[in-house]
């Protein structure tokens, strides 16, 4: 791997915008198709990009129950348990409506109310993603939303992965449409013959992907840019180089646009990082798509201490974030900006991809400066509430209608003189 030496006068380049125009431009590009020709266009674009020619999209019931013979009972005991975890874990982000009655007699208060009907992406280009079901499904369902209907690229067999099929299953998903990419983003957003416009779109995938739901953003509401995976390792001499180099890996394998970084004050490790990964990429079934990541996007940054290691971990804002350093919760008050971290040696980036409970939807290419992980809150809307009394009305009409005045909007302030007299008048 590049080994670059940071010095007080570096800074990271933050990714999210840099040469995307050339996927930006076939992605407007499907999505005016699927706009324009709805069914069809979704049938000529899973032909071309996909390779499979479908009758229909929508998954039938007998797909469903054939998908089980598919499956190893401990794999399907597995994703049990997985959505149980992350059940848990997401019951505790629920926000609840809330009123306050004020010393005045006035009632405000925020309302919380589930979204009716969302599109939930769940990727699978290059690897199947029964995990990411689940990461979008359950926060759903904790929220209570009414309708959620899933979209996934078809295998070549023109069916969805197995595992897909029985985790959307086990979580009792009706609506599931075997398109992916572009244009099924494009579909969820405007809707076509077959499928109904959401309300909003949440899950990760490619570069295609994450372009598409920027571009439909204001038409429905999304959860953030989860496009290609991304880690970064911020590690000292005490960190042993192979499970760095594992770690590294296990976010390459993603995708050829994947990025893994190490950061480090350590020269020795650094070297033995480099080394290790080399060693494990020759073993790798993805070694392709691994090496072109490690290759084009992987680097390691090599610091003059601890302080500024940390300094560039929150310039990358990465996705993942491993601290692998002696103490590393003494650490974790100075991180600023990770999509999610994980503390120590035996803190591998997997256990969160999987089973240990948070979500792993999670903001890539720098966006953890401002977005957060998919949880709960992703899947209502608040409203806020106002009730007053004729007293309370009374008691702040002069401050109401000056400032109503001060802004040269007459009618506002009439609004509220109008109430003020007695009643009998009205
Ligand atoms: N950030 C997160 O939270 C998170 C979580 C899981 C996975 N991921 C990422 O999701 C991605 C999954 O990618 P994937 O490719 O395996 O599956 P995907 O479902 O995201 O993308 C596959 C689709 O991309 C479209 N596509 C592929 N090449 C295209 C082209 N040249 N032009 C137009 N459209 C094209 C096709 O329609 C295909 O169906 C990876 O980048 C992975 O790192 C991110
Ligand atoms: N690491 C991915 C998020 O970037 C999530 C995932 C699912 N399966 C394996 N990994
Ligand atoms: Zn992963």
């Amino acid at each position: 791997m590049r080994i670059v030496k940071v010095d007080e006068a570096f800074t990271v380049k933050r990714t999210v915008e840099a040469g995307k125009e050339k996927e930006q431009q076939i992605v407007d590009g499907i999505i005016k198709q699927v706009r324009e020709q709805g069914d069809e266009a979704l049938f000529s674009l899973t032909r071309e990009l996909d390779g499979v020619d479908l009758n229909q999209f929508k998954v039938e019931q007998s797909e469903i129950k054939a998908a089980y013979n598919d499956l190893e009972p401990n794999v399907v005991e597995a994703i049990r348990e997985a959505i149980e975890r992350i059940r848990d874990f997401h019951q505790r982000q629920v926000s609840q409506s809330w009123l306050t009655t004020k010393p005045d007699g006035v009632i405000l208060g925020q309302k919380v109310t589930p979204l009716d009907r969302v599109g939930v992406y769940v990727p699978g280009g290059k690897a199947a993603y029964p995990s990411s079901v689940i990461m979008n499904v359950v926060p759903a369902q904790v929220a209570g939303v009414g309708e959620v209907a899933m979209v996934s690229p078809a295998l070549s067999t023109g069916q969805l992965p197995a595992g897909v099929l029985v985790t959307a299953n086990e979580l009792g998903i009706k609506e599931i449409y075997k398109i992916g990419g572009a244009q099924a983003v494009a579909a969820l957003a405007y809707g076509t013959e077959t499928i109904a416009p959401v309300d909003k779109i949440t899950g990760p995938g490619n570069i295609y992907v994450a372009l598409a739901k920027r571009a439909v953003y204001g038409v429905v509401d999304i959860d953030m840019i989860a496009g290609p995976s991304d880690i970064t390792v911020l590690a000292d001499e005490t960190a042993i180089p192979a499970h760095v180099a594992a770690d590294l890996l296990s976010q390459a394998e993603h995708d050829e646009l994947a990025t893994a970084v190490l950061v480090t004050d350590s020269k020795s490790l650094a070297e033995a990082v480099s080394e290790q990964v080399e060693y494990q990429l020759q073993s790798l079934p993805k070694e392709d798509i691994a090496r072109a990541s490690i290759e084009n996007q992987g680097v390691i940054y090599l610091t003059e201490n601890l302080e500024q290691s940390i300094r560039t971990v929150n310039q990358i804002a990465p996705e993942h974030l491993e601290i692998i350093v002696q103490n590393p919760m003494d650490q974790l008050g100075k991180i600023r900006h990770a999509g999610a971290i994980f503390l120590g040696p035996y803190t591998t980036e997997p256990v969160g991809d999987y089973f240990a409970g948070p979500n792993h939807v999670l903001p890539t290419e720098g966006t953890a400066r401002f977005s957060s992980p998919l949880t709960v809150d992703d899947f209502v809307k608040k409203s806020s509430v106002l009730s007053y009394s004729k007293e309370a009305l009374i008691a702040q009409a002069n401050s109401i209608t000056a400032l109503a005045r001060l802004e040269g909007l007459e009618a506002h302030a009439r609004a509220v003189e109008i109430r003020l007299g007695d009643d009998s008048d009205e």
